[in-house]
């Protein structure tokens, strides 16, 4: 089993590492049926800033960039609309983005009382553990877990991916991508074995195996 190379360290020590490190998750890219409609459901209902469009018509495709904050220190989602192209399948691959807030309970009726979104997990202790989490999907059905946290820089926190091996891909997110494992999570009762990877605090990658 692959031990964190942070792992036993504590996190004050862990967070220095951050500060010599200047490497960063810049964007997630993904395809979207409507872009205008998710641009309304990421910026009325999750708070996100439109950042910038560009169309590439020689190409057939839009590409709008949306996030908290400016991307040259910010984590950015990027959409891409293929012109005609209005559905996709998202696959199990694929997990969650987290967005922290610090009253998920009020995001919450925020979403519900929206015409775009809505909540399919009612805010609450995430099973297994304390923290307060609520699920939204977007209108392509991308998944966005809001997660009740303080104050941050980086609301944008987490991409959730499952895969098959998780050693194979810790392996590969440290040796090939220079990233550190900060601490794994088992969630035997839940059959869930997963923790996070650290990219660049205080955005993170969650990786999970079933
Ligand atoms: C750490 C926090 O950001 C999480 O995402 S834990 C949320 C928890 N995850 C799982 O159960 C993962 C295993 C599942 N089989 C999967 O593949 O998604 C979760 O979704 N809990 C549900 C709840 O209602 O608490
Ligand atoms: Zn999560």
């Amino acid at each position: 089993m692959a031990t964190g190379s942070e792992a036993g360290k504590p996190a004050e020590v862990v967070l220095e590492w951050p500060k010599q490190d200047k490497k960063r998750m810049l964007h997630a890219v993904y395809r979207v049926g409507d872009l205008d409609r998710t641009i309304k459901c990421y910026t009325e209902c999750f708070g996100m800033k439109l950042l910038r469009k560009r169309d590439v018509p020689e190409e057939k495709y839009t590409n709008a960039f949306l996030g908290f904050g400016p991307e040259d220190s910010n984590f950015a989602l990027e959409l891409t609309y293929n012109y005609g192209v209005d559905k996709y399948d998202i696959g199990a691959g694929f997990g969650h983005f987290a967005i922290a807030h610090e009253d998920v309970y009020k995001l919450a009726e925020t979403i519900k009382s929206s015409s775009c979104c809505k909540i399919t997990r009612e805010p609450g202790p995430v099973k297994g553990g304390s923290t307060v989490i609520a699920f939204a999907p977007d209108p392509d059905g991308y998944m966005f877990e809001l997660i009740q946290r303080g104050p941050t820089p980086e609301p944008l926190c987490q991409v959730m991916l499952r895969v098959g091996e998780l050693d194979r891909s810790i392996m590969f997110y440290e040796k090939a991508l220079g990233m550190k494992l900060l601490r794994k999570k088992d969630v035997p009762q839940y059959k869930v074995y997963h923790m996070p990877i650290v990219v660049l605090m205080p955005f993170f990658l969650l990786i999970l195996i079933d």
